[in-house]
Formats: structure tokens, C-alpha cells, sequence
């Protein structure tokens, strides 16, 4: 693992002292949120209201989830792409990965706990998860705050945003590969969301590259998450922000279980007027967030894959 050039990735702390809007604390964090995602893409963000506790808490959980047959877990199924259960790929054969839409309601967790134990379980799937879910939720929602702000928008058009936003909880794992096997668990890609963040059980693996074409190691710090810049960003800041190229790459040789939080816009993302200018002419047409996931499922099936997805969609 390349651990000299772990330092390279921003740190910023999303402690108390800095969440307070109108302090100076917030107004730097948003200075250093807005930097870090348009110089890398991507950070790391200290959060301690999510405990250690519930972190390794979760993960047991999920370690149990990944355990279900497979038949269990391939009745995880969605009407949107990419939500529901992934796996078995003969290209990326590490990776099954199970995911929760809306994850904030807990009538959405239950539902999906009840799928997969129609018979209940002893580990309070439901309430870590809620808990779990509604906390980094709250992250993702101050580093929206912190993004609209930094670019002088105002507390209306943020606050409508934040209504329609929806968040798309998923759980990845990552087997040892055999061997003669790829170690690739993830092959490099943006994510389609607007925001996403990133956690793990304390198993390294995930890659980021950053603007000189480099990849370098992630390292999760205690008490950190790596909050990621994906596609609807990078439009909605009309090409101000970009998303960040990524991977997961296996070394080790235990089991890697990573979350992701990904927030979605429930409806159409307008290009803020603010972010339009002489020397930043329009580069994006308001565009339907979600019907980008589609676009993007059925260009895929059709081989139509190019480099930025998101300009193909909604690109001037
Ligand atoms: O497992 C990870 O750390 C990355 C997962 C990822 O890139 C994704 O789910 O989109
Ligand atoms: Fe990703």
C-alpha cells in the first residue's frame, strides 16, 4: 500500500465546533469543502457523531447480511437502476454489493430486513441501520450546505435541494481473491450521485485518482468517512467540480465491507444562475438526476459507454 502519498487527500472536521452556520469555524469548513472538491474531487471528513460503536456495529451486521444465500439476497430488487442486489460478475467477481433506496425511512429498512429475515433477527438490523443511515445522512446534508453556500447561493434554493434530495444506502463486499484471480474489487468509475460518502470495516482497498492522473491509497483515519463529488455535481456546479475517478483494488487477505451513502435529486437539477457567467458560459442543460441513472443503465447494456456519462446526457 502507498502510504506516503495518503497525505495528499484533504482532511476537513465536521466536529461540533464547526457546524454552527455564521461561525467562523463553518465559514472556513465551507472555504475547505469547496476546495477540496474542486482541486481533488474528494475528502476525507472527521464525523464523530457516528461512534465507533455503531460503526462496528453496523458492519457485523452487514457481515451477517452477505452470509444469507443467494437466493435471499437476489430478492433485493428495485425499480430504479443500481439500487437493488449486484453480484456475480465473471469481470469483477469480488464484488456483491446489496443496496437500501430512501434509505431514511425506516419503513424502506424494514422492508428490506424483512426480505432478507422473513423471520426476524437478533441483531436490531433495523435500528443500526436507521441510526446509522440518519447520521450520514446529516453529514451529507451539512457538506450540501457547505457547497451551496461557499458559492454564495442562497438559503432558499439550498433548502429546496435538500427536499429533494433521496439517498440510495448501499452495502459492498469484497472477497479475497483466489489464486491467479483479479484483484480488482471495483473498476474505476464516478459515481452517478450527487454527493457520496464513503465508509469501510477498516479494510483499505479503495483507490482515488486525483488530477495528475495519479492514484493513491486511501487511508480511513478513526472516525472518518471519504465524502466523494459524483456526476450531478459536476453539472450542477456547471463543470466547477469533479467527480472523482475511483477503484477498489484487493491486497490483503481478509474480507472488505465497505457502505455507501449516495445522494440522488428527486426530479430535475437546475444549473444555478450564480455559476453561469461570461467566463463560465453554460456547459449544462437542467437535467432529470435520476433518469440519468437510466440513461446510464441502458447505454451500458448497449456498450455506448464514453468517458463523461453526464455530458453525454446533459452536456450543452
Ligand atoms: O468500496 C468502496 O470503497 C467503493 C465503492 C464504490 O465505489 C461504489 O459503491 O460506488
Ligand atoms: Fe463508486
Amino acid at each position: 500500500m502507498d502510504h506516503k502519498k495518503l497525505q495528499n487527500l484533504p482532511v476537513i472536521n465536521f466536529g461540533q465546533e464547526n457546524l454552527k452556520p455564521g461561525t467562523k469555524g463553518w465559514s472556513s469548513a465551507c472555504n475547505n469543502v469547496r476546495h477540496a472538491l474542486e482541486e481533488f474531487g474528494c475528502f476525507l471528513a472527521v464525523y464523530d457523531k457516528i461512534s465507533l460503536k455503531l460503526r462496528d456495529s453496523i458492519f457485523s451486521s452487514i457481515e451477517k447480511l452477505f452470509g444469507l444465500p443467494i437466493e435471499t439476497k437476489i430478492k433485493n430488487t428495485s425499480d430504479k437502476p443500481f439500487f437493488g442486489y449486484f453480484g456475480q460478475y465473471p469481470d469483477i467477481p469480488l464484488l456483491e454489493s446489496l443496496g437500501i433506496g430512501d434509505s431514511t425511512n425506516v419503513e424502506e429498512i424494514k422492508s428490506f430486513s424483512k426480505l432478507m429475515w422473513p423471520c426476524g433477527n437478533d441483531m436490531n438490523f433495523c435500528g443500526i441501520v436507521n441510526e446509522y443511515a440518519n447520521l450520514l445522512s446529516g453529514l451529507e446534508q451539512v457538506v450540501t450546505k457547505m457547497v451551496f453556500e461557499s458559492y454564495g447561493l442562497g438559503k432558499q434554493l439550498c433548502d429546496s435541494h435538500i427536499g429533494c434530495t433521496t439517498h440510495l444506502l448501499r452495502f459492498n463486499s469484497y472477497r479475497v481473491p483466489g489464486l491467479n484471480e483479479t484483484s480488482v474489487g471495483a473498476q474505476p468509475h464516478t459515481d452517478k450521485s450527487f454527493i457520496t460518502i464513503l465508509d469501510q470495516n477498516q479494510v483499505n482497498g479503495l483507490e482515488v485518482k486525483l488530477k495528475d492522473d495519479q492514484w493513491i491509497a486511501v487511508d480511513l483515519l478513526p472516525s472518518s468517512f471519504v465524502v466523494m463529488a459524483g456526476d450531478g455535481l459536476l453539472a450542477w456546479s456547471n463543470n466547477r467540480i469533479i467527480p472523482c475517478h475511483h477503484r477498489v483494488t484487493m491486497k490483503g487477505n481478509v474480507t472488505r465491507y465497505s457502505i455507501g451513502l449516495f445522494s440522488y435529486h428527486k426530479g430535475i437539477i437546475q444549473i444555478p444562475q450564480e455559476l453561469i457567467d461570461e467566463e463560465n458560459p453554460q456547459c449544462f442543460k437542467p437535467f432529470d438526476h435520476l433518469g440519468f441513472l437510466t440513461f446510464f443503465a441502458k447505454q451500458m447494456q448497449t456498450g455506448r459507454l464514453s468517458h463523461c456519462m453526464i455530458k453525454a446526457y446533459c452536456g450543452v
